[in-house]
């Protein structure tokens, strides 16, 4: 709409509150249009000949005492008291599809002055909603915004969260964001605690997402960052409420990818200075890759198994990564110029490959049967300086600006291993002493220990160590490995678990050890379960 064509809060309040008391309730309304679906389905069955017999009889029927609204369309010659609201909705299409402005407007005539609010079981409702659709998707702003305040007139009692949502897309189509906002938290707004469990709610929730998910994915696309992340943010507010609901991913249908897609490419412009940031939008924070505000509404909503929303994920965060640096010393580490992860965890536990399994690369960090492979601090950099990755090899001083984004990675040598002489043990006991109570811009620290069989007493003696060497800045985060290995055939639906036994023998040890609040996550570099968790931390390195 033109801004002064705007539907204004008040004058959407004064219509609603004319509205009538002789509408069909939700239930009533419901069973209508199961009855008209069965119909619909029967008619579906109907052989084509069938059916154009019967259209003939119809066409037949007198028509009583009302005015014809000819139409251009071949299908649907003309509009009467006696058409259909298939008919209508035919009508409405065909006009929107090829852009008959002329047909709208007969339709526009037809509905608002020869129909009432008790036309078709009042159906009319949906039948405006659609209308507002079509004459967005036209610009017919001044017939959007009728047809609108039509419907909330009269038909507000029986609007469907689906119609809801297809007007606040043509909204958003055309820009109107004001509206678009307007109506979702009017038409889709959250539920109270004790909605949850009507199945109404499911409805409206499904709706809501699907909306939010439209205004951020089109926002990313057009380049504005601000209202993109507002979307993440509300996607990230209503999540547990879903996830209460017990709804599933497929059930919501969420286009993860496609917001993915278009935020990975709104940031790409950010990077090259092409993009920025909405004017006239609040926004308290941006996140250093907008992906990060995506992954935040994923990991919102209930879990979600699909490998090329992760593949999308891990490409559009970890654009690069190459081997900086082996450390045996403090002074061997890279200047701390950018936030910082570190693995750690008894040999063979599976340090490398987690490394690899985040970044999605095969092979960056050695993996090895043997333990004992790694033998010095690994430092990757991440999204380091663009163009020159090729360039960066150990000890090299390489020109160019690293990205916002950028991070290192630490990958430790494993403790435990018999065959490393006591002397090489004590040397990097003491570095990882100093390594963790010095090291600025470490900002997460992840401890490893196997699924199978929980913290050894060496884990138990690493935790102790934390709880007294961790600076508050950093993160202390458990990462229990290998988990797919505690399920038969892991498959996409079970893509690992830990026993029952060991989760209690690692929270014992934890209370025992001063480290009780750490968060445990579950993980697999075969099935990369785990993998969005390790994220939603490696962003705090990100956002250094
Ligand atoms: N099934 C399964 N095997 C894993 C997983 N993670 C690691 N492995 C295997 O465990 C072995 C050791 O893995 P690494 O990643 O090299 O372990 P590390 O902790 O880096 O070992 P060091 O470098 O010796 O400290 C390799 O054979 C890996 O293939 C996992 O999640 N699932
Ligand atoms: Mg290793």
């Amino acid at each position: 709409f033109a801004p002064h064509h705007r539907l204004s809060r008040q004058s959407i309040l004064q219509v609603t509150s004319s509205s009538g008391s002789n509408k069909l309730t939700r239930p009533e309304r419901k069973a209508l249009e199961r009855q008209k679906k069965q119909k619909n389905n029967d008619d579906a069955s109907k052989s084509n000949n069938q059916r154009r017999k019967q259209k003939y009889a119809e066409s037949k029927q007198p028509i009583k005492n009302s005015t014809t609204y000819e139409l251009n369309s071949q299908a649907i010659r003309a509009l009467t008291a006696s058409s259909t609201p298939d008919d209508v909705i035919r009508a409405i299409k065909r006009a929107q599809n090829r852009h008959d402005a002329q047909d709208l407007a007969t339709i526009e005539r037809f509905l608002l002055e020869q129909t009432d609010e008790t036309y078709a079981y009042g159906y009319r409702g949906s039948l405006l909603a659609r209308l507002a659709v079509a004459a967005l998707h036209m610009n017919n702003h001044r017939l959007a915004r009728l047809a609108l305040e039509e419907r909330y007139r009269h038909h507000r009692q029986s609007i469907l969260p689906l119609e809801s949502a297809a007007i606040v897309r043509g909204l958003l189509r055309v820009h109107n964001v004001s509206d678009a906002q307007f109506l979702l938290d009017d038409e889709l707004p959250l539920p109270t605690a004790d909605e949850i469990d009507q199945p109404a709610v499911r409805d409206v929730l499904k709706h809501r997402a699907l909306s939010l998910a439209s205004f951020a994915s089109r926002h990313f696309f057009e380049n504005e960052p601000s209202l993109a992340v507002l979307g993440c943010r509300k996607l990230v507010e209503m999540g547990p409420m879903v996830v209460q609901a017990g709804m599933t991913d497929e059930e919501i249908g969420i286009p993860w990818s496609r917001i993915l897609k278009g935020a990975a490419q709104c940031e790409a412009g950010r990077r090259d200075g092409s993009v920025q940031p909405c004017v006239g939008v609040e926004i308290d924070f941006m996140p250093c890759n907008l992906v990060y505000a995506v992954l935040n509404a994923i990991n919102a909503f209930p879990p979600m198994n699909s490998d090329t929303v992760y593949e999308q994920l891990s490409n559009a965060l970890i654009r690069r990564v190459v081997f900086v640096t082996g450390a045996v010393d403090m002074q061997k580490c890279p200047p701390a110029d950018r936030g910082e992860v570190a693995f750690i965890g008894r040999s063979n536990v599976g340090k490398s490959s987690l490394v690899n399994m985040v970044t999605n690369r095969k092979s960056l960090a050695f993996v090895s049967k043997r333990p004992g492979k790694t033998q010095q601090f690994n430092f990757f950099a991440v999204n380091d300086k663009a163009g020159v990755e090729k360039e960066i090899k150990y000890g090299d001083l390489v020109e160019g600006e690293k990205d916002a984004d950028s991070f290192y990675m630490v990958d430790l040598p494993g403790f435990g291993y018999a065959k490393v002489p006591d002397s090489q043990k004590q040397k990097w006991k003491a570095f990882m002493h100093l390594y963790i109570t010095e090291r600025p811009n470490l900002r997460v620290l992840f401890h490893l220990v196997d699924a199978r069989h929980g913290p050894t007493d060496e884990d138990a003696a690493i935790m102790k160590q934390i709880s007294v060497d961790k600076p508050p800045h950093v993160h202390y985060v458990i990462v229990l490995t290998k988990a797919d290995k505690n399920v038969k055939g892991a498959a996409a639906t079970n893509t690992g678990k830990v026993s029952r036994d060991v989760m209690k023998k690692v929270q014992k040890t934890m209370e025992e050890n001063g480290v009780a609040k750490a968060p445990v996550i579950l993980s697999s570099a075969q099935t990369k379960l785990g993998r969005n968790e390790i994220w939603k931390y490696l962003r705090r390195a990100a956002e250094f």
